[in-house]
């Protein structure tokens, strides 16, 4: 459903990515697993249309990827929630572009903070939650448009272990329930593992894809891909 057909992206004159297929099937789990600076984020931002590839280009179901669109949500590693509005208001913020009338816009925010266990919280103000709480909320809101994709970069990068756990299965949970399209941009190989169906490994310079990892075909476990990711990951140069 998501294709990039020889995707790639200069800043200026640095080559950020060079020339990129991949493809993400409806419905699966993918992960973009490298070290700093080897263009996941950057990748990320191309599906999301945040970022026009200088050459190649991004397809959605067929269609050119030309900006940013609600069938795309996307949650970043620091939340950016507006200290002003509750968790509510944040995720009825985030669905007024849709133009829903304001009774659906506030069933829908409600129903999304339902889903990631928030209901009590929904008249909280971001500065009373806690960093698992805010990451819910943004969670919450990139879900509350029921996007078909949900791009995740770094989300539980700024999380203590615990509740990094936690979001993990809260994660695991929504992908199961809702079968979004999920591809998430981490640098934790164990994150990875947990969470995907498919490891695609990038390298540094230029950034570029060195493997692609299937653990849904049932011929490799997390444990046996572990550690052929790590010697890929250690054998690069940075
Ligand atoms: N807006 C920008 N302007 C100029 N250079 C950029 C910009 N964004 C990223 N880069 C450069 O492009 C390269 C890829 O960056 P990108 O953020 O995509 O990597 P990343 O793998 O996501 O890194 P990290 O894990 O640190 O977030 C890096 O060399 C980075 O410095």
């Amino acid at each position: 459903m998501i294709r990039l057909e020889g995707v790639e992206v200069r800043y200026g004159d640095a080559l950020a990515v060079a020339a990129t297929d991949l493809e993400f099937a409806q419905g699966s789990f993918t992960s973009l697993l490298g070290p700093t600076g080897c263009g996941k984020s950057t990748l990320l931002n191309v599906v999301a249309g945040f970022v026009p590839p200088s050459g190649g280009r991004a397809l959605m179901d067929g269609a050119p990827v030309t900006g940013p669109g609600s069938d795309r949500g996307m949650v970043f590693q620091h939340y950016a929630l507006l200290p002003w509005f509750t968790a509510r208001g944040n995720v009825e913020f985030a669905l007024k572009r849709f133009g829903l009338p304001r009774a659906e816009r506030r069933a829908h925010a409600l129903r999304a903070l339902d889903d990631v266990g928030l209901a009590d919280a929904a008249e909280k103000y971001p500065a009373q939650l806690s960093g698992g709480m805010r990451q819910r909320v943004a969670l919450a809101r990139a879900l509350a448009a029921e996007p078909r994709v949900l791009l995740m970069d770094e989300p539980f990068g700024a999380l203590d272990a615990i509740t990094r756990r936690r979001m993990q299965q809260l994660l695991a949970e929504l992908w199961r329930r809702t079968g979004t399209t999920v591809v998430l941009v981490t640098h934790d190989v164990d994150e990875a593992l947990v969470l995907s169906q498919r490891i695609v490994v990038m390298a540094a310079g230029p950034g570029r894809v060195i493997a692609d990892h299937r653990m849904d075909d049932g011929t490799a476990s997390p444990e046996d891909t572990r550690p052929r990711i790590v010697a890929q990951l250690d054998t690069e140069p940075r």
